[in-house]
């Protein structure tokens, strides 16, 4: 893997990625984990951002204290299952702006087919952390970022929580520009697309649905 692939490792997202992973988690469970893996996720993919200072009065004296600088920040989440990492993540920043990219994977094709678009307007003007669990052929992230840029996107990173192999190559290849982040790499794809071992298809276990 190139230097614009980084596997998050941290011992609390290995943990509960594996509880994610599991069969029997409830859909309550399954939610919650991927809130609280949107957290540490959140605190690794914002290393980078610049600090500036701020005079400030705490109770006993003035300081120069550290507080965000730079380029503002813009989440775009690929529904449905993007929302799931995005709630942890707004949790963490709330003043972001939030763009919503609806994609589903067509079962037989496996091409992404986009069916909602809302974004910023100024998103050229902002630092753009794309979203999504899962990374699997990796077309969906693909379109949902040629899209971004069409938009006016130039400075994206992706965040996922898991992806196959394929999907980082394609992904890399198609926008070498863009830098991926995610907390695991499995195996493989099998022939319907699904990421294996993996956890399934992660919307219907967020959402309940089927
Ligand atoms: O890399 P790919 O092969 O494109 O697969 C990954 C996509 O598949 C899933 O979405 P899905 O189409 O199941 O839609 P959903 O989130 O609404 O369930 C997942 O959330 C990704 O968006
Ligand atoms: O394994 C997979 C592949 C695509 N989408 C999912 O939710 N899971
Ligand atoms: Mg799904």
């Amino acid at each position: 893997m190139d230097d614009n692939v980084t596997v998050i490792n941290h011992p609390l997202i290995a943990h509960k990625l594996t509880l994610m992973r599991r069969k029997n988690s409830s859909t309550q469970k399954f939610r919650s984990l991927l809130r609280e893996v949107a957290h540490l996720l959140t605190y690794e993919i914002t290393r980078d951002l610049e600090l500036t200072t701020e005079t400030i009065e705490t109770p006993l004296q003035e300081m120069d204290a550290p507080t965000l600088a730079g380029k503002k920040l813009c989440f775009v989440s690929i529904l449905r299952a993007g929302n799931g990492l995005l709630e942890g993540m707004v949790e963490l920043m709330p003043s972001a702006r939030v763009g919503h990219i609806g994609m589903f994977r067509d079962p037989e094709s496996l091409q992404a087919v986009e069916y909602y678009c809302k974004v910023p307007q100024d998103i050229e003007e902002r630092r753009v952390i794309v979203v999504d669990p899962m990374l699997a052929t990796g077309n969906s992230a693909i379109a949902a970022i040629t899209h971004l840029k069409k938009q006016g996107a130039k400075n994206m990173k992706f965040l996922c929580l898991l992806a196959a192999p394929e999907g980082v190559k394609a992904l890399r290849e198609a926008h070498p520009d863009v830098p991926v982040f995610t907390a695991a790499i499995d195996e493989r794809l099998d022939e319907h697309g699904y990421i294996r071992p993996g956890l399934g298809d992660a919307g219907d276990r967020m959402y309940g649905t089927k």
